[in-house]
């Protein structure tokens, strides 16, 4: 097993789901956390799962990151309204020769940590997932659990499958956590927001789970309207998804235990939404090659607006 050492950086529905894997399987793990770290210090962490429910008692957990030793693998699991805090959160806490993992959400974001790393490598994580943090240190993992790697070079140039994604795939296969390895981390990137643009943005403007969006056949075919224009997004960046793809992610989606999207959840507990990296950034993108994409801009602007009303 590699001997690799893991900093979570948010350690929330995700990053204390796949950290508690990481560290049951032996992996040595440090937990960043914010206002659930008295709890976790004094009691460990709580994951109810799918695949079998299992206590921590004891981390290593930590209320700043400057206490933290610097790690091989240093796991961005923030929700990505928190970035802003990055350039101030990763350079104490990675080694020069390890690796940014970036599991969150959205598009864009391993380019905008690149900046702040400099010739560190950074990889892409898309999670297939379904985790709700439920109280402080407590993680109720619902359904899948996959992630998809892809390491990130300038401008997205495509990597192919490297040393670091498969030593890094080697320990969470350890731990469990099914890995797909992918050449391309910018197609895979387009490929999430084939599902997290429409359900995301629609269970929050018309206050929705999955499982209603696809039962009534207006919001049916507006997802799947929605879908075929995120693939528009991606061939104005050279990343092609086939139709099949899209008929794909709806069956994924008809089978999916009824969920609330993460970003309804966000917006249910009034929390900041994560409107540009999953939204703003696609479209910028797609705009910057000249195509716009106006059911996602009417997406966009409508989720700007409910995030705005509850900031005032
Ligand atoms: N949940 C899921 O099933 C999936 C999530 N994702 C993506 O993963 C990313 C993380 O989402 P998720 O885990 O659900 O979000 P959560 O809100 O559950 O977790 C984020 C964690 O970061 C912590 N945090 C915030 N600010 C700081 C800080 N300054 N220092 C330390 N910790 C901090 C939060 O603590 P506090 O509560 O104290 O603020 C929280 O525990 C998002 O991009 C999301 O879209 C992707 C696929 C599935
Ligand atoms: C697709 C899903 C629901 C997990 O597979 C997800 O990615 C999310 O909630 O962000």
């Amino acid at each position: 097993m590699g001997d690799r050492t893991y900093g979570i950086l948010g350690t929330g529905a995700l990053g204390g789901f796949y950290g508690a894997k990481l560290q049951k399987a032996g992996h040595n793990v440090h937990f960043l956390l914010k206002s659930d770290y008295p709890d976790v210090k004094q009691n460990g962490l709580i994951v109810e799962s799918k695949d079998g429910d299992f206590i921590l008692p004891q981390v290593q957990a930590y209320n700043e990151v400057g206490k933290m030793p610097r790690c091989d693998v240093v796991v961005v699991a923030l929700k990505t309204t928190q970035n802003n805090l990055l350039p101030q959160m990763l350079p104490p806490v990675i080694k020069d020769d390890g690796v940014v993992l970036v599991l969150q959400n959205g598009l864009g974001i391993e380019a905008e940590i690149a900046q702040i790393v400099g010739n560190v490598k950074v990889i892409g994580g898309l999670c297939f997932l379904c985790s709700n943090k439920v109280g402080p240190g407590h993680i109720r993992h619902l359904d899948y659990g996959q992630i998809t790697l892809g390491e990130y070079a300038a401008n997205y140039h495509p990597t192919g499958i490297t040393d670091k994604m498969r030593e890094i795939a080697a320990d969470f296969e350890n731990a469990g956590i099914s890995i797909e390895q992918l050449e391309d981390l910018l197609l895979g990137r387009w490929k999430k927001l084939v599902w997290n643009i429409p359900y995301n943005g629609l269970s929050v403007i018309l206050n929705a789970r999955t499982d209603e969006l696809m039962a009534d056949i207006h919001t049916r075919q507006l997802v799947e309207n929605l879908m075929f224009e995120v693939a528009l997004g991606a061939k104005s960046t050279g990343r092609l998804i086939p139709e099949s793809f899209i008929q794909t992610m709806l069956d994924y989606t008809v089978k999916m235990i009824p969920y609330r999207t993460s970003m309804k959840i966000d917006f249910d507990e009034c929390r900041p939404l994560e409107v540009e990296a999953i939204f703003g950034n696609p479209l910028r993108k797609a705009e910057a090659a000249g195509v716009n994409l106006p059911l996602i801009r009417c997406l966009y602007q409508q989720l700007k607006f409910l995030d705005g009303k509850r900031k005032r």
